[in-house]
């Protein structure tokens, strides 16, 4: 641990927990600070102050009272090789943490105090300390989203079947067809689903069934957190079949475009509604407790709002797991009763909790319809905690499946080769689809982006081998035909966007340009429009949430990180469409399904 990083006002057991790594600097300054603005004292209060901030930077909404230990931390080493027992820290004692938060001048409910930045909640799990403005925003999400429960849109089962029989003419059950009712029936629907259980295509007859039922002047807002999700979206639902007459004008956006942010915040909010009949938005797991509070704000109470994403995946960078939040809240609503008269044949066999579910207005697509066996038994395995059956599938291998031992970087090191030389032969030679087609063959995936396990070391790496094989040293800077590139910032203007990756090319005149996939027609930039990108030869998973790649290659890092999680392992072998290689332990795949990301809210508990 250097100077640098222990703050250095802290006092007592902050300064105890700052140096060994548990809070941050920042953590520090801001408990701190916000307790001699409100003239706090006590230790544990102060303390509490730090955990609750580290708790939101590290992604929870709250912090857990009753599990405050329960903290993820890597592995802290000292210089000697041993490692930090959590256990020698000074905690404080439970009992009398609460009192001191209880007669808080910090807390809302205390004595009065000029400033009360945090807020206490009693729940039957224990209490829940909150920084008072996600509080304020968890709130109004579960109001919103309560008010809009109970409020079903009048519908014309007769019409509705009809527009059912069209879109969906085979006679056997079908969660598809219920999504579809579901949402015609409910003023929010949640379609859940892995890769490739046809959520957009479901989307698709959402839009098109409201369409028939509501006419052709509905107004439609399509969105997903990132620019890369939302041309996906745009595409795929422009590719749908012309049969379903869905406007091949209609465009996605960014959230934060949909809501218009500007220098002053959201355009649209509580006071000026956003002007849509329906909204979708896809990646929902993506999407931070603040930005769905301002998308709940900003709809028309009349509105339908249609959440898509798969809930197993990892949550938004920020704070909250607002998708899986929703889909496992206690459902305390009754279903539109339209829902049963026309669909009830389709979820007679359903489970109890689906039917739950189902009442919430959420549906569980589960059939897949793209992936292929393996792989997607494999992710089943994973979300399902099943590590024996895991480990089973990896050993047992096959063509999709491949796990390799940490050092046994063969195969890797022969895809990355092979696929830079291909990738640079079809750009060289002006041949921007198979480039870029080419450039989604293969991807490398790490958990961490510094370190031995790190994408900067595989970049170095790749960089090497890739020289070796050519006979010349590469640039990591230059920009030369087949480099694989990243935009790591958005570009409205030059349509390019945070996550996005292209590849190099040479174009026809000899130039060299920037090709990025845009379904039939490659957005192609000069460099100079390039403001913020890198190279890729290695991404974390993390950033690759939203892509699909041929084969995907994980690099586990150490069973002891704090971020091999059962989602960080089944968002990386979902990216894979044709194969995935594992490389790492068996200890590490195993502690990787075993330990679940907690992300503390009060929203999952009703
Ligand atoms: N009911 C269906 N009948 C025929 N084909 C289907 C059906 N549902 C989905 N598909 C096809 O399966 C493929 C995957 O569907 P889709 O892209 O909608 O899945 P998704 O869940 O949105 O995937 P992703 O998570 O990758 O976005 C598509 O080619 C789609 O046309």
């Amino acid at each position: 641990m250097t100077e640098a990083r222990v703050a250095q006002r802290g006092k007592g057991a902050v300064r105890a927990f700052n140096e060994a790594g548990v809070l941050g600097a920042a953590d520090v300054h801001i408990a701190v600070r916000l307790a001699q603005m409100a003239g706090e004292e006590s230790p544990d209060a102060v303390l509490a102050t730090a955990l609750a901030v580290r708790a939101v930077r590290s992604g929870s909404v709250c912090l857990e009272l009753s599990g405050i230990r329960d903290i993820g931390v890597d592995a802290v080493v000292a210089e000697d090789g041993t490692e930090l027992d959590l256990d020698t820290l000074p905690w404080p004692e439970p009992g009398a943490l609460l009192d001191a938060l209880r007669v808080s001048p910090l807390v809302v409910g205390g004595p009065a105090g000029p400033l009360r930045p945090l807020r206490l909640v009693d729940t039957d799990d224990g209490p829940l300390l909150y920084l008072a403005k996600y509080h304020r925003q968890e709130e109004t999400v579960r109001r919103i989203l309560d008010a809009r429960a109970g409020d079903h849109p009048d519908v014309d089962a007769d019409a509705l079947r009809g527009v059912l029989a069209e879109l969906f003419p085979a006679p056997e059950p079908d969660r598809q067809r219920v999504a579809v009712a579901v949402a015609v029936t409910h003023r929010t629907a949640v379609i859940a689903g892995g890769p490739g259980t046809g959520k957009t295509h479901t989307v698709a007859r959402i839009l098109a069934a409201l369409r028939r039922l509501h006419g052709d002047g509905l107004r439609i807002g399509l969105a997903a957190p990132t620019g890369k999700a939302a041309a996906r979206l745009q595409e795929s639902v422009r590719a749908q079949d012309e049969s379903l007459g869905l406007p091949q004008t209609l465009a996605a956006a960014t959230l934060h475009r949909l809501l218009g942010w500007g220098h002053n915040g959201p355009r649209y909010n509580a006071t000026n509604h956003l002007p849509y009949d329906v909204v979708v938005v896809d990646e929902t797991s993506m999407v931070s407790l603040t930005l769905m509070c301002q998308l709940l704000d900003a709809l028309r109470p009349h509105a339908r709002l249609i959440l898509v994403g798969d809930p197993n995946q990892l949550a938004s960078v920020d704070a909250g797991a607002v998708l899986a939040d929703i889909v496992d809240r206690p459902v305390t609503v009754a279903a539109n009763p339209v829902l049963d008269r026309v669909v009830g044949a389709d979820f007679d066999e359903w489970s109890d909790e689906d039917r739950d579910r189902l009442r919430g207005g959420i549906v569980r697509l589960t059939r897949g319809w793209r992936f292929d066996r393996d792989i997607g038994a494999l992710a089943d395995a994973v979300r399902d905690a099943d590590e024996d059956r895991v480990v089973e599938l990896l050993r047992a291998g096959g063509d999709q499946i491949e796990f390799l031992a940490p050092d046994d970087v063969d195969g890797l090191r022969r895809e990355i080769v092979d696929t830079a030389i291909a990738v640079a032969g079809a750009a060289e030679a002006g041949d921007v689809s198979t480039a870029l087609e080419l450039s989604d063959r293969h991807r490398l995936l790490c958990a961490h982006r510094d370190g031995p396990y790190g994408v900067s070391w595989w970049e170095r790496a790749s960089l090497e081998w890739i020289g070796e094989a050519v006979g010349h040293r590469l640039d990591p800077d230059a920009f030369s035909a087949g480099r694989p590139l990243l935009v790591t910032a958005n570009d409205y203007d030059a349509r390019i966007y945070n996550g996005d990756t292209g590849v190099v090319v040479r174009r026809g005149d000899g130039e060299l340009v920037a090709a990025f996939a845009r379904g039939a027609e490659p957005l192609l930039l000069h460099p100079s429009r390039l403001s913020s990108t890198q190279s890729v030869y290695a991404m974390t998973i993390h950033r690759s949430q939203g892509s699909q790649y041929g084969t995907v290659s994980v690099v586990l890092p150490d069973e002891r990180s704090s971020l091999l999680t059962r989602e960080l392992l089944y968002t990386a072998i979902t990216r894979a469409k044709d194969k995935v290689r594992i490389i790492g332990t068996e200890d590490a795949v195993r502690e990787g399904v075993r330990r679940k990301v907690r992300r503390a809210s009060g929203l999952r508990r009703g």
